[in-house]
């Protein structure tokens, strides 16, 4: 299968691994030597520049019980990549990574992930089930530790993956309608900040907003527009008026237009008067005044799920909580955050 011998010793044998090259100067980590090299007498003094005085050596005799790291990985990645997934053609250092072909949401069977981590011998590290990705991100990489692996163990990984567990959801949503309320708004006592400020968060889910109105703190006239606006738009936002205040309507309203509210609020801070209901298939949601002055509130963390057209529970609101609570860093860098991360 493969030996380890003196480097002097190596020359006229190939590889039997990727060996690999970190060097801050250069700014580079990478492959310096590939599997199946075949070593050559001038490669002696680089191998022992980059820490190599004995090389792992690929021997003649076929070891048809081990699977090396390269083959693993090769073999397992088309049993990981679910729908709108791609990954590497060649494993690089052992590894496999796999990126997104689309604009969506992210969706990470973490149990399974989980089990195939828990072998110990696989290593699936993957990015957060519900966040939103781009065309491009990588999502998870895929190796096994050790430079082979037992058979069996791969056959046992692909047990668990009877089917993928890594795949992206486009965002099925194509039209939002926005509501804002306050009389101060409608009165024109101040300007409003809403409607600028779902435009550019709904523009980077491809959303365009085609229904919009400013109304007054008035629980029949909200109530009214709402049942109009459900049928024109795939997605419905109704902002301010959330909280506790005698003249906050906007939950009121929502449920007198026959929307089946999934839960008052959720425990996600900023964010905690943000309410999602359903009327059929259309999402309807209470903004709360809090998404005008933080870069992330909860609107933002069920915003991708919303538009990938999946119905929240309220079980799972319920587990939000743990993470919920921002760290209001001086610097927001959400959603490369833990901030709302299940
Ligand atoms: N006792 C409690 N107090 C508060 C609670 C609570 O649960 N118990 N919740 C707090 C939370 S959380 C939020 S968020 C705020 C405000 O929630 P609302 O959504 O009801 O916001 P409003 O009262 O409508 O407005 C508050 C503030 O924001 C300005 N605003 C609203 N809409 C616009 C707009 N379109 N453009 C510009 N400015 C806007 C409004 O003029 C007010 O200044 O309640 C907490 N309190
Ligand atoms: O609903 Mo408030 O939005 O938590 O700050």
């Amino acid at each position: 299968m493969f030996r380890k011998v003196k480097v002097e010793d190596a020359v006229g044998f190939r590889l039997a691994h990727d060996i690999t090259e970190v060097n801050l100067e250069k700014k580079f980590k990478g492959v310096a030597f590939k599997r199946g090299y075949l070593i050559k007498k001038e490669d002696i003094e680089r191998l022992k520049s980059l820490g190599k005085y004995y090389v792992f050596v690929l021997d003649e005799i076929n070891a048809t019980d081990f699977v090396h790291e390269d083959d693993a990985a090769t073999e397992l990645a088309p049993y990981i990549a679910g729908e709108n997934i791609f990954y590497d053609e060649q494993p690089s250092e052992g590894k496999i990574n796999f990126y997104a072909t689309t604009h969506g949401l992210l969706k990470i069977d973490k149990q399974r992930v989980i089990s195939i981590n828990k072998l110990k011998i696989p290593s699936l590290p993957t990015k957060h089930s519900n966040i939103p990705v781009k065309k491009g991100d990588t999502v998870a990489a895929f190796r096994i530790i050790p430079l082979y692996c037992e058979k069996e163990l791969v056959a046992e990984v692909k047990k668990i993956l009877s089917s993928p567990a890594i795949k992206v959801v486009p965002y099925k949503l194509k039209s939002a309608g926005i509501i804002v309320t306050g009389n101060e708004i409608y009165n024109g006592k101040i300007k409003d900040k809403f409607y600028p400020l779902m435009e550019s968060k709904l523009k980077e889910y491809g959303l365009k907003i085609t229904d919009t109105s400013i109304l007054p703190d008035d629980k029949e006239i909200i109530t009214a527009e709402i049942k109009i606006f459900l049928k024109k738009v795939d997605i419905l936002f109704i902002t301010g008026g959330t909280s506790v205040d005698p003249d906050d309507n906007t939950k009121l309203a929502i449920k007198e237009a026959g929307v089946n509210i999934v839960q008052e609020g959720n425990p996600i801070q900023p964010g905690n008067n943000f309410t999602i209901g359903y009327f059929d298939d259309i999402p309807v949601c209470a903004v709360p005044a809090a998404a005008l002055y933080y870069r992330a509130t909860a609107l933002d963390i069920f915003l991708p799920r919303l538009l990938a057209g999946e119905q929240i529970t309220a079980d799972e609101i319920a587990e939000y909580s743990v993470g919920g609570l921002c760290h209001f860093c001086k610097v927001c860098v959400f959603p490369v955050c833990p901030f709302g991360k299940v």
